[in-house]
C-alpha cells in the first residue's frame, strides 16, 4: 500500500468491510445508509447529507446521517437552493455519477482530513457503481414485468369491451411497472383516466396541444400543470389514434432524474420512455381491435334489424304475409304436427267508417298484441292482409287448437278497446294434414273463417 495513505479512522479491515457492505446493498436506501455511515467515520463524524435536484431546479436534501444529527443545527448543510450555492458554501461534496449524468451529491460541512480524501473517492465510486447496478437490475425487473403485462393484454384483447375496461383491468399493474400515479388514454374525443392524474380539463388542454404534434415516433414530457406526465402517441399504420399519458407526481426518488445543473430536469429515464412507447404500440393494436369489434357489432345489429324488417308487418309488428307464407311452406314440407287458424276482425269496415282509419289502425295493433299475449311462446301470429291474421299453433292437435282459438275469441271480445262496442273476431281452425300443400291448407282454413262469419261471427269453426 505504498503511496496510499492509511485510512484515518478504524482499521483497513473496517474500511474493507464497509466497502463490502456497500457493494452488497440491495436497495438504494440501504446503500445510502452504509455510504453515509462510512463517510461519517472517514470525516471525523461530520454530518453527511445527500442532495438531489428537484423538478424546480433546487437541490433538495434527500438523506442525512445521523438521522438525528446536527444537520438541522448545521445550517450550512440546509441552505442550498442551487448548485451555485452548494459550490459557494465551502461544503465538501462528492458527485455520485449515474448512467445518464450526475445522480446526486453527497457531502459534509468542512474539509475532510487529508489522508481520508483518497478513501472517500474510492467509497463514493464504489457506491455509484453499486447504484448503477441496482438501477439496471431494477429496470430489468420492470421490463420483465412490462413484457408479462403486454402478453396479458394481447391475450385479453378479444375480451375487452372498451378502453375503460382495458384501463380497469391493467391500469394498476401499469402504474406499478412505471412507478406512476395515474394513466390517461385519449381516443377520439374521449378521455379515460385511471389512478391519480392532473385535473381533467388540464389533461384535455395538454392533449389539444399534443394533437398538433407530427412526430408519432417518440414520447414527450409534459410541463406546466401536467409536469411529470409522459405522453406517447397511439398510432397505427401512420394514423394517429390518440395518446397514452402516464403521470408521476414526483420523480421516482431512488433511480430517476438527472441532477446535473446543465441538463434539463427529467421525470423519466430514456429506457422508461421506450417502455411507454412499447405499451402505446400494444394499446394502438387493442384500440384497432375494439374498433373492429364495434363495427362488427353495428353490422350485426343492422343485419338483425333488416332481417326483422323483412319479416315483420310494420303496423302490428307480427310476421308479415311474406314470412308467414314462407313458414307455412316449411311446415308443409317438414310434415310438422300443428294447427292453423285464420281469423278476421268482424265488421271492421264499420269501425273504420265510424271512428276513422287511425282508430282502426290502433285496434289492429291491439288485436295483434292481445293475440300474441294469448298464444304460447312457440306459437306464432302473422298478418295475412287487411284485418285478417293467421295463427300457427305448434305441436297442437285439433282439440288443443280449438281451445286456443276459442280462448283468443273470448279474450278479444272481453277486452276494453278505445271504442264503446266490443270488438270480435271470427276464426277458422284446421290441422295440417300429412303431405298437404300450403294452398290446400290455406284454402280450408279460409273456408272455416267464412263459415264462422256466416254462422253469426265471434266464433271458431273447425274445417
Ligand atoms: N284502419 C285500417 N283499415 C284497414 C286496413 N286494412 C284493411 N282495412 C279495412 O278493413 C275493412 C275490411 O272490410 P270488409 O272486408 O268489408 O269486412 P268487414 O267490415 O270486417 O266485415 P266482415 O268481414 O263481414 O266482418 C275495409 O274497410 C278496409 O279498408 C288497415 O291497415 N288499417
Amino acid at each position: 500500500m505504498s503511496g496510499i495513505p492509511s485510512p484515518p479512522v478504524n482499521s483497513l479491515n473496517g474500511l474493507c468491510n464497509a466497502l463490502g457492505l456497500i457493494s452488497r446493498s440491495n436497495t438504494p436506501e440501504a446503500l445510502f445508509a452504509r455510504l453515509s455511515k462510512t463517510l461519517y467515520k472517514l470525516v471525523d463524524k461530520q454530518p453527511i447529507a445527500l442532495y438531489r435536484r428537484s423538478p424546480s431546479g433546487e437541490l433538495r436534501l434527500t438523506y442525512c446521517y445521523p438521522a438525528d444529527s446536527g444537520i438541522t443545527s448545521c445550517r450550512q448543510l440546509l441552505v442550498f437552493c442551487s448548485m451555485d450555492e452548494l459550490l459557494a458554501s465551502g461544503c465538501q461534496y462528492y458527485v455520485l455519477e449515474g448512467e445518464h449524468g450526475v445522480w446526486g451529491y453527497i457531502g459534509h460541512p468542512s474539509a475532510p482530513p487529508n489522508e481520508a480524501l483518497h478513501w472517500i473517492n474510492i467509497v463514493v465510486d464504489i457506491a455509484a457503481q453499486r447504484l448503477r447496478l441496482l438501477k439496471a437490475e431494477h429496470m430489468a425487473q420492470r421490463q420483465q414485468g412490462l413484457k408479462a403485462r403486454r402478453r396479458l393484454l394481447s391475450h385479453d384483447i378479444k375480451r375487452l369491451t372498451s378502453l375503460e375496461d382495458c384501463l380497469q383491468r391493467h391500469g394498476h399493474s401499469w402504474c406499478d411497472i412505471f412507478q406512476a400515479d395515474g394513466i390517461a388514454l385519449a381516443h377520439k374525443d374521449k378521455l379515460y383516466c385511471f389512478g391519480e392524474s392532473p385535473e381533467r380539463h388540464l389533461v384535455l388542454q395538454q392533449i389539444g396541444h399534443l394533437y398538433t404534434q407530427t412526430n408519432l415516433d417518440s414520447t414527450l414530457e409534459l410541463d406546466g400543470d401536467c409536469q411529470g406526465g409522459l405522453a406517447a402517441p397511439l398510432s397505427m399504420a401512420g394514423h394517429q389514434l390518440g395518446w397514452l399519458l402516464i403521470f408521476r407526481r414526483q420523480p421516482a426518488v431512488s433511480f430517476t432524474a438527472s441532477a446535473a445543473p446543465d441538463v434539463p430536469f427529467s421525470f423519466w429515464l430514456p429506457v422508461e420512455a421506450s417502455m411507454v412507447l412499447e405499451l402505446a404500440d400494444d394499446l394502438a393494436v387493442a384500440i384497432t381491435a375494439l374498433e373492429v369489434v364495434h363495427v362488427n357489432r353495428q353490422l350485426r345489429k343492422t343485419n338483425q334489424r333488416l332481417e326483422s324488417l323483412a319479416h315483420s308487418d310494420l303496423l302490428t309488428r307480427c310476421w308479415n304475409r311474406y314470412y308467414t307464407e314462407h313458414v307455412i311452406e316449411t311446415l308443409c314440407v317438414s310434415n310438422t304436427t300443428c294447427a292453423v287458424s285464420m281469423f278476421d276482425i268482424d265488421d271492421f269496415k264499420g269501425i273504420n267508417d265510424t271512428y276513422g282509419h287511425a282508430v282502426g289502425d290502433n285496434i289492429l295493433r291491439e288485436v295483434a298484441d292481445l293475440a300474441t299475449q294469448t298464444l304460447r311462446s312457440n306459437d306464432h301470429l302473422g298478418r295475412w292482409g287487411g284485418e285478417e291474421f293467421i295463427v300457427i299453433i305448434a305441436d297442437a292437435t285439433q282439440n288443443e287448437g280449438v281451445c286456443i282459438a276459442k280462448r283468443l275469441c273470448r279474450y278479444i271480445e272481453q277486452h276494453a278497446f278505445s271504442i264503446p262496442e266490443p270488438v270480435t273476431i271470427s276464426a277458422g281452425l284446421t290441422t295440417l294434414q300429412p303431405g298437404e300443400s300450403p294452398h290446400s291448407l290455406l284454402e280450408r282454413v279460409d273456408k272455416g273463417m267464412y263459415l264462422a262469419k256466416a254462422a253469426g261471427k265471434n266464433q271458431v269453426m273447425i274445417c
